[in-house]
């Protein structure tokens, strides 16, 4: 395994406490700040305890979940960086999942306007993706993410044995951000990431696979930062995926984001079918191999309204339009392919029937 790989300001490394060192003492006695969630909290910090130590540095907690992804844990950061004084010339240590990561870094983005701000992703999905790139927010309105600013954090520190304690559950779902990756990356790593093993993880090739994905998501970044353009590519999956997600949060039966996004994939890749010739025996091979190891969030015909108005939110949105990101073939891209409410039901009639259906079966 390579030691202190610097990648831009993504900074794969064995001893984070010696990588966080040598940021945290560039800045003022006092100034550096650390946020966390209840349940990452005795998980992570053990990690970076001597960094705390050394430096005095205040600390805290917001509860743990999707659910307190909201203004009020908002509110609970703001609060602590004003009581105990910081400034514009602080730092802001995230420490912790997807969820703590997009909310913290917001919070540091609008306190006195933005102060400094570093990732320390400690679930898979943040490894690979939410910490990275800028995007930062809370969900409002029973809608994901509907409030934030892109920013990019300063640095983020990646280091894999995080990972050691993480459940199965959120393991996989972090690993569906990265079959997202493969999708429109290439063949190649699709190829690679089905046949990792995922039962007994060897956690050097799981490194070696987490730095292809980061850079997938870094090169869509680097050209795209605020998502004009090509940055859409990451973004499949979410428009069916965020309305399952906010869906299932609503209806009290939540999922996690990033089985979300497999169910979002499964519903955008008979889109792509349908739109732009993606193969169906593709299609078909793909979606069961998902649901073999995602599983499914049932839903009826009478939830496909509900679902459909979610997406009229998506932020790719148009005017009327509802603008996917769909995949013709396996690392080929189409952004802002526009699709019909007709379509859009078929496709969640498509996620519906599967695993019910013979995966050779026509469309
Ligand atoms: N900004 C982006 O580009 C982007 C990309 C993808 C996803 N996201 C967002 O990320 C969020 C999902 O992130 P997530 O899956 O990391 O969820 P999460 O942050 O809720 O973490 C999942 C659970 O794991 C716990 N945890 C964290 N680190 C742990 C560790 N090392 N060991 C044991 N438990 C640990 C957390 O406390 C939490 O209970 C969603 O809100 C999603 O919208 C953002
Ligand atoms: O980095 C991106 O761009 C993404 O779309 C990555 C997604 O995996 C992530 O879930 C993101 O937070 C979705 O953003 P949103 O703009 O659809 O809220
Ligand atoms: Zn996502």
């Amino acid at each position: 395994m390579t030691d202190s790989k610097v990648h831009s300001n993504i900074i794969f490394s064995q001893q984070i406490d010696v990588e966080l060192r040598k940021i945290v003492q560039k800045y003022p006695a006092g100034k550096v700040f650390l946020l966390t969630d209840q349940t990452a909290a005795g998980f992570c910090l053990p990690l970076i305890q001597s960094v705390i130590d050394e430096f005095s540095i205040r600390m805290v907690a917001i509860p743990s979940g999707e659910e307190n992804k909201n203004i009020q844990s908002v509110g609970l950061v703001w609060d602590f960086l004003s009581n105990y004084g910081a400034d514009r010339k602080s730092l802001l240590i995230n420490i912790g999942g997807g969820m703590l990561t997009d909310l913290g870094g917001f919070a540091a983005s609008t306190f006195k306007r933005g102060l400094d701000f570093v990732n320390i992703p400690t679930t898979l999905l943040a490894q690979v993706d939410a910490s990275l790139g800028g995007k930062t927010g809370f969900n409002f309105n029973g809608l994901k993410n509907e409030i934030g600013v892109f920013m990019e954090p300063n640095s983020v520190i990646i280091n894999v044995n995080f990972l050691k304690t993480i459940d199965q559950a959120n393991f996989l779902s972090g690993y569906a951000e990265m079959l997202k990756h493969g999708l429109i990356k290439s063949r190649e790593h699709w190829d690679e990431l089905l046949t990792f093993d995922m039962e007994s993880i060897d956690y050097d090739a799981l490194q070696e696979i987490i730095a292809h994905s980061v850079a997938v998501k870094e090169w869509h970044v680097l050209n795209d930062l605020t998502e004009q353009n090509i940055r859409k590519a990451l973004n499949f999956g979410h428009t069916v995926g965020h309305a399952f997600e906010s869906y299932a949060m609503k209806t009290g039966r939540p999922i996690l984001h990033g089985h979300a996004v497999v169910y979002g994939m499964i519903a955008e890749l008979y889109l792509s079918a349908k739109q732009c010739g993606l193969g169906i025996d593709e299609l078909n091979s793909i979606s069961s191999w998902m649901i073999a190891r995602y599983g499914k969030f049932e839903i009826q015909e009478s939830d496909f309204e509900a679902l459909y108005q979610l997406m009229t939110h998506d932020k790719k949105n148009e005017g009327k339009r509802i603008n996917f990101t769909l995949i013709p073939e396996i690392g080929k891209v189409e952004i802002n392919v526009d699709c019909s409410k007709e379509l859009i039901i078929e496709a969640l009639n498509y996620y519906k029937s599967c695993g019910l259906r013979d995966s050779s079966s026509e469309l």
